[in-house]
């Protein structure tokens, strides 16, 4: 089985300013026996801006982006020196990749990235990954490695990805501020009640908090990927959890995942624009099946490009989906509510019938 683990800075550093390396060490151990046993590990690490903090002995320095990718620029290298060092004592290689959006928002670099990390894992090679966080502006970020931890899971076509934190699961409330919330065991479908339940991170140390891991986790899961939010510090908990053991809170996969081109639809480029359709064309894409044609687009909003992602709305407002639009912003407001045989007339030229494929259009539900 391939499992990507990702381990939050709450769980690298028990909620301290500095890592805790013994705690990696353990941390380290039950991924080896996994890959002892016969199974692929992905490891998603933060921590670099944790470990950047703490070579520098905890400088005052301002929260702002330049000085936080100063700490990552720094702290990375420590970062992986560690796990390499570690992973070593097993006999275990590791190799670095750091990721932004940008690589895997365009088709080709992402089917690089889903090549390199094949070739680590065909060679017994644990891929250690992180955002690319030296490089990687607001723009061009993931911006949580709970979301990232996805995208990577859907590269390496695991099965599982088991996404450890400071607390043993999702509860009904954040359990730092509601001593009586429950652990929610199974989640079937994420709606937006369970939304609302997944608070921020207030430890300070986190980016996210239960609000990204439920993001991510909606995403894998539509590849068809099993998901596990636990306790980094349970006993044993990734071989546990590998074992099928009901610890934290599990999402089951939905049955009949996406076909390749639209995990990446999901997990790639992120919407630059929203096209509001009316009834009729929400009938014909969710009842039909049927492509998104111009005469159902009621409204468009934003600047995009032809290839663009979009977000498609439903009259009541609610997000439908996404796709990736055959026209841009400026072509379609120009056949808007056009019927098909009319836009070449209204453009003077003709890109097809569709404003978005099926082939490439997501729909959410
Ligand atoms: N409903 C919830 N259930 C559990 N934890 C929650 C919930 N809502 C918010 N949280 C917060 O999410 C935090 C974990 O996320 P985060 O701080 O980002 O850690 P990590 O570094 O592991 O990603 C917890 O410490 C908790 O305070
Ligand atoms: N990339 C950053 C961590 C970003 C992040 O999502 O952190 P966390 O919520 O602790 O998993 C780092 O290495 O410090």
């Amino acid at each position: 089985m391939i499992v990507v683990v990702k381990l939050g800075t709450s769980v690298l550093t028990g909620g301290t300013q500095r890592l805790d390396r013994a705690h990696m060490v353990e941390l380290v151990r039950q991924c080896a026996m996994l890959q002892k046993a016969g199974h692929k590990v992905v490891v998603v690490t933060s921590g670099a801006v944790a470990a950047g903090r703490e070579l520098l002995g905890f400088p005052d320095l301002p929260a702002d982006l330049p000085h936080k990718q100063m700490l990552a620029a720094i702290g990375q290298g420590q970062l992986v020196q560690l796990w390499q060092h570690l992973f070593g004592l097993y006999g275990l290689n590791v190799g670095q990749m750091l990721l932004t959006r940008a690589d895997l928002e365009d088709r080709e670099r992402y089917l690089n990235a889903r090549d390199t990390l094949g070739t680590l894992l065909s060679h017994g090679v644990i891929p250690l990954i992180n955002e690319n966080d030296a490089v990687a502006t607001n723009e061009i970020k993931v911006g949580d490695n709970d979301n990232l931890s996805a995208r990577v899971a859907i590269l390496a076509k695991a099965e599982l990805l088991l996404l450890l934190t400071d607390q043993p699961g999702l509860f009904t409330a954040d359990p730092r501020a509601n001593p009586d919330a429950e652990l929610i065991q199974e989640v079937k479908t994420i709606d937006a009640t369970l939304h609302k339940l997944a608070g921020g991170s207030v430890s300070g140390l986190g980016t996210g908090g239960m609000a990204t891991k439920l993001q991510a986790a909606d995403v894998a899961r539509r590849a068809g990927i099993a998901v596990v939010i636990a306790s980094g510090h349970g006993v044993d908990v990734i071989g546990r959890l590998v074992a099928g053991e009901r610890v934290g809170t599990r999402f089951s996969p939905i049955e009949d995942p996406l076909e390749s081109r639209k995990q990446w639809i999901l997990a790639g480029p992120p919407p630059v624009g929203r096209l509001q359709l009316d009834d009729g064309a929400v009938r014909a894409l969710v009842d039909k099946g049927a492509s998104l044609l111009p005469k159902g687009i009621s409204a468009i909003h934003g600047r995009f490009e032809r290839g663009d992602a979009v977000a498609l709305l439903a009259p009541d407002g609610h997000k439908l989906g996404v796709g990736l639009v055959r026209y841009s912003a400026a072509e379609l407001t120009a056949i808007l509510g056009v019927h098909s045989d009319a836009i070449s007339m209204a453009l003077g030229f003709d890109r097809g019938a569709v404003a978005i494929h099926r082939d490439d259009l997501v729909l959410l539900g």
